[in-house]
């Protein structure tokens, strides 16, 4: 198909206009992003470079690739990409109003408030209340053959969040009702038809938003009177220097969105190392080692520079796969992208999945090689944006912290108590086409951890 721009810029402005192959009006290259993202990636840089445009989900897309690009468009020095319009066409109804849906001074606002829930004493006692669901959720892990990592640490994260963020006492019946509505909300936002017809997911996803949010107008009043080590707490309680609190509206509404945002991303984190680790035994003894060097069942807030081998295992698995694969704005008035003019009502996206594949940021960008991390190496640092797991600018992820923390202490524990490996040709299904999973829910051989 013949190459086409996206608009023409302003004369004399002294702008590109942004290349592009649309293909076809309303899909364009949306199943192909979804089915090969890091081929077509690759196959788009090669042909028009770090801005590029096409059909993607019904809207005139912007994709921006490499560090350049993405500090531009996550920076937004001119406030010219909002995130509300992007991000609320895919998760809007399910997510309304949380923190990444705000923009420019009404979302600063509320960050400033919802800091005071991540602070170091904060994420301390979040994570000293994580510790024993941790141990009994892993204890529960029976060895087998078919190990389905995948759908175990999903579980084990969603109970997680039951005790850590809301810590509420429920019995197994309503907790199991929270967590199912709570993953219709999420699913909904995936959903093919997108209108509210019975027994469809964009129907339920309204229907669990429903519940998620009586659920947590009913405990609320309790919360903000008795306080506690929990999320929810923190919020009800959270205050700037200068007075400003949240409503009890803004405490629901950021709830259901923070479960979203850390439930997933950290299933997929763990999931992507526990596949790498079994497929690099020698690196999950490596890490083994230093958690028996430890000394500790438990990991504590102190103990969590100590594990650096994790540490770089961690960010090599959110580099090889980015749990958030893009991130969507909006463009409010015209703008310009390395040069490129972009007029406003465009989509853009910026892309960490295939970003931190790039060969010329990268070197041997498929390889899981942990030491680029290392002191010596810090491959990472090749550019402020070659490595954005987290995003950046004034969304940056608020709980890169939490997550660092809760990964770290779930393998510890894990490390110490199984051992767990795939045959020698096995290769994972990764889907790309939502957030990235394993299809076959990674079957592990998972064994007890004999005695050293
Ligand atoms: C490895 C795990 C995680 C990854 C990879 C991740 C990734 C991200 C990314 C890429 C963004 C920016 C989205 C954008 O700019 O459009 C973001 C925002 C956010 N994340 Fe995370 N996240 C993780 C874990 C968590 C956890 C554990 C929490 C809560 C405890 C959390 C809470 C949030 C919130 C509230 C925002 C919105 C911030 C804002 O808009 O100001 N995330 N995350």
């Amino acid at each position: 198909m013949a190459p086409s721009v996206l608009a023409p810029p302003p004369p004399g402005s002294g702008l590109k206009p942004v290349p592009g192959v649309p293909g076809l009006p309303y899909l364009g290259g949306t199943l192909a992003a979804m089915r090969r993202p890091f081929e077509l990636a690759r196959e788009r840089y090669d042909a028009y470079g770090a801005v590029s445009w096409d059909w993607l989900l019904g809207q005139r897309t912007v994709t921006v690739q490499g560090p350049e690009a993405t500090e531009a468009v996550l920076v937004n020095r001119d406030k010219a990409f909002a995130n509300g319009p992007a991000w609320s066409y895919f998760i809007g109804p399910f997510f309304y109003r949380g923190i990444m849906l705000l923009d420019f001074e009404e979302h600063l606002h509320h960050r400033r408030i919802m800091q005071q829930a991540f602070t170091r004493d904060r994420l301390r006692s979040y994570m000293d209340a994580m510790a024993p669901g941790i141990a009994a959720g892993l204890d529960a892990w029976e060895p087998g053959r078919d190990f389905r990592f995948y759908d175990h640490v999903k579980k084990l994260t969603l109970d997680l969040a039951t005790d850590v963020f809301m810590g509420v006492e429920l019995d197994r019946a309503e907790a199991d009702r929270v967590n199912g509505a709570f993953i219709d909300a999420v699913r909904a936002g995936t959903a093919y038809v997108r209108a509210p017809v019975p027994g469809l997911r964009w129907h339920k996803g309204l229907k669990a938003r429903k519940e998620l949010e009586a659920f947590f107008y009913r405990h609320l009043p309790a919360k903000r009177r008795d306080g506690g080590d929990d999320l929810f707490a923190a919020l009800c309680a959270a205050e700037t220097d200068d007075g400003h609190r949240f409503t009890d509206e803004d405490v629901v509404n950021h709830m259901i969105f923070a479960l979203m945002a850390a439930h997933d991303t950290t299933t997929i984190t763990l999931t992507t190392m526990a596949y790498y680790l079994a497929k690099h035994p020698e690196w999950q003894e490596r890490l083994r080692d230093e958690s028996l060097a430890l000394g500790k069942p438990v990991l504590e807030f102190a103990d969590l520079d100590a594990l650096t081998g994790v540490d770089m295992a961690m960010k090599e698995a959110l580099r090889l796969v980015a749990p958030v694969p893009a991130l969507p704005r909006r463009v409010v008035k015209d703008t310009e992208i390395l040069g490129y003019h972009v007029p406003a009502g465009t989509t853009v996206v910026v892309t960490p999945l295939t970003n931190h594949h790039m060969a010329e940021w990268w070197p041997d960008p498929e390889r899981f090689d942990p030491e680029r991390f290392a002191p010596g190496r810090r491959e990472d640092k090749v550019h402020r944006y070659a490595w954005h797991p987290f995003g950046g600018g004034a969304h940056k992820c608020i709980g890169l912290h939490f997550a660092g923390m809760q990964v770290k202490s779930i393998l510890h524990q894990l490390l110490l108590k199984r051992r767990w490996s795939v045959p020698g040709r096995y290769t994972w299904p990764l889907d790309t086409t939502s957030l990235p999973s394993p299809k076959d829910g990674l079957p592990v051989r998972l064994d007890l951890l004999e005695n050293r």
